[in-house]
């Protein structure tokens, strides 16, 4: 190739003009990423690649090819690493009064760092106490609030849009499920089958599959005969199986048959993968995320399902229209849609709050007493206790579920929300255009200004006092009822709270009207918090167990 107009209009610059000619495209490739962030390949190729190429090529008369690429590429990455850096850090950035760690303001790289840990909501909690501020930046675009009144202005009616974390989790799909849709009328018309399918009377004709697959669940926990068995893995299975019911009329029996067709792994792989979707969402255009594998299983299912002659009224029945209720029934490809997000969003997170109750009423044998008594008044033995009509009386019990909701929040660092072209103030804190924010539940959960005395503790006491609380004479009692948000708030908060509750009321009855469960020997519970990871949802450690029939062996310890 004949190189010389190149070498001839290189000639016209000297050394000196084609570093600047580096670095002023630099400089202009950080202003177009900060303004528009361009995703697209061709463009970032150009911000990336080709100008560099255009320095290195007013380079060529100067030096040898190798060293005009060196120079070019090495130049140009500096200074646009360095121009982004100086932004992020300095006070001309829009979230500059904001305190917090200058690493997580440079880079998302230690904000997944942060995130990988899996202790991301601690890290944030301690934060906010270290920098004694509501509000804090935990990313080079992201703000932290821990005060209450920051909920319902985020996420309420009035509040924000769903923020760009929610883009990498459906890899930017336009066929995406209901947690996904960011526009929030589109969203809110694909919510109503969800709210049919999530009704009194809906809920009703799913309990006798509920009831089912709880039987099998503690006769399998009472065939381990006495011997260790791991409480986590069985109520994973277990909600698991019932999700598959519910929603698509049956596809698996992990609890007989064990994760044989890896559905389980895939899951887990989907969750621990939450972590760098939601840091770093534009990658799942490039790259396969971890939940592609989950997705495309789930579909498949759906799909068998939706071909079936005369299915039951599952969950499915309701998304695919076929109780008539829209006048347009959605297309195939947007049912399926659903299917992972019934997964994902209905199984884990109960499955995850069962096994931090139950590690809870071991761990305070005098609750776990008091519990018992509850069902054994309402469900005494030789009773049903998979019925549900006592479930409304039942105020320990309620308050037995809210209190480790509160401790153990599945969404333990909020859900993401985000400001689109407007700023926004929240509590006369000024959120500026395109910026992420979330309500940081962990820490508005276990604020002394929300919930007082012992706001680190299981009381599920509390709840009942908020009930009446002329009844509380010790101190100072504080229950803002306000600030407890473990199914979020707001038009998308959790469209299956009521299903989640009815399940776990039926389990936990069942459970403690059949069997006694105490910590399996060798089982430090001290180290239940240490296998507590945030990524994105809840995820729980192993609790090895001992479950025996009732009235075999000694009561609940
Ligand atoms: C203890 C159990 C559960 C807890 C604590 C819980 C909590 C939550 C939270 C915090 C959200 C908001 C997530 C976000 O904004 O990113 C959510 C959303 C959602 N949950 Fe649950 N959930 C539970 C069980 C269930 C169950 C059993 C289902 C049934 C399939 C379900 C279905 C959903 C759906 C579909 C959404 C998305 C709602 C929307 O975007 O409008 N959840 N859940």
């Amino acid at each position: 190739m004949d190189y010389s107009p190149i070498y001839a209009l290189a000639e016209d610059f000297s050394f000196r003009d084609a570093l600047l000619v580096d670095v002023s495209l630099a400089l202009l490739a950080h202003l177009i990423l900060n303004r528009f962030e361009p995703h697209a390949i061709p463009v970032l190729t150009v911000l990336l690649i080709i100008h560099p190429v255009i320095a290195t090529l007013l380079l060529l008369s100067h030096v040898s090819t190798l060293a005009s690429l060196g120079i070019a590429f090495g130049v140009y990455h500096a200074t646009l690493l360095s121009s982004i850096a100086f932004y992020r850090v300095s006070p001309f950035h829009p979230l500059a009064r904001y305190p917090g760690p200058v690493l997580l303001k440079l880079s998302s790289l230690w904000v997944y760092e942060m995130g990988i840990s899996g202790k991301r909501h601690l890290v944030i909690q301690k934060m906010h106490e270290q920098y004694n501020s509501e509000v804090i930046r935990i990313g080079p675009n992201e703000l932290s609030f821990r005060n209450a009144s920051s909920i319902s202005q985020i996420m309420g009616t009035q509040g924000l849009p769903k923020g760009p974390a929610y883009d990498g989790r459906t890899s930017y799909s336009k066929i995406k499920p209901l947690i996904a849709w960011r526009d929030a009328s589109i969203h809110a018309q694909r919510r109503r089958s969800w709210t049919r399918g999530m009704s009194t009377s809906a809920l009703k004709e799913y309990e006798p599959a509920l009831a089912e697959r709880i039987t099998q669940l503690v006769d399998g926990l009472l065939n381990s005969r006495g011997e260790t068995t791991d409480m986590v893995e069985w109520l994973r299975f277990f909600s698991y199986d019932f999700m598959g019911d519910m929603a698509f009329g049956g596809v698996s029996d992990l609890m007989r048959n064990g994760d044989v067709h890896g559905q389980m792994r895939a899951l887990r792989t989907g969750i621990d993968s939450a972590i760098i979707v939601e840091t770093f969402p534009w990658l799942t255009r490039y790259v396969a995320s971890g939940v592609s594998k989950l997705r495309a299983s789930a579909a498949v299912q759906a799909r068998k399902r939706l071909t079936k002659e005369d299915p039951r009224r599952d969950l499915f029945y309701y998304l695919n229209n076929d109780d008539g209720a829209d006048p347009v029934s959605p297309p195939i490809s947007t049912v399926t849609a659903e299917a992972m997000l019934v997964t994902l969003a209905g199984s884990d997170t109960t499955s995850g709050t069962l096994s931090s109750i139950l590690y809870l009423l071991m761990r305070h044998p005098h609750i776990y007493k008091r519990l018992q008594a509850e069902v054994d008044t309402f469900y005494p033995r030789g009773e049903n206790a998979l019925g549900t009509m006592f479930h409304v009386e039942m105020s320990f019990l309620d308050a037995v579920i809210n209190e480790a909701l509160r401790l153990y929040p599945v969404i333990l660092s909020g859900s993401q929300r985000a400001t689109q072209g407007e700023g926004k103030v929240v509590d006369s804190h000024y959120i500026p255009p395109h910026t992420s924010v979330r309500s940081h539940t962990w820490s508005i959960h276990r604020d002394p200004r929300n919930f007082y005395p012992s706001p680190d503790d299981f009381w599920p006491e509390r709840w009942l006092i908020a009930e009446n609380p002329s009844s509380y004479k010790d101190t100072t009692f504080i229950h803002n009822a306000n600030a407890f948000i473990p199914f979020s708030f707001g038009p998308s908060n959790c469209v299956g709270k009521n299903l989640a509750m009815k399940e776990m009321k039926m389990v936990l009855c069942h459970l403690l009207q059949q069997v006694n469960i105490r910590f399996a020997e060798g089982y430090n519970p001290d180290t239940w918090d240490d296998h507590i990871k945030d990524y994105f949802t809840l995820e729980v450690g192993q609790l090895p167990v001992i479950v025996t029939p009732r009235g075999a062996m000694t009561e609940a310890r």
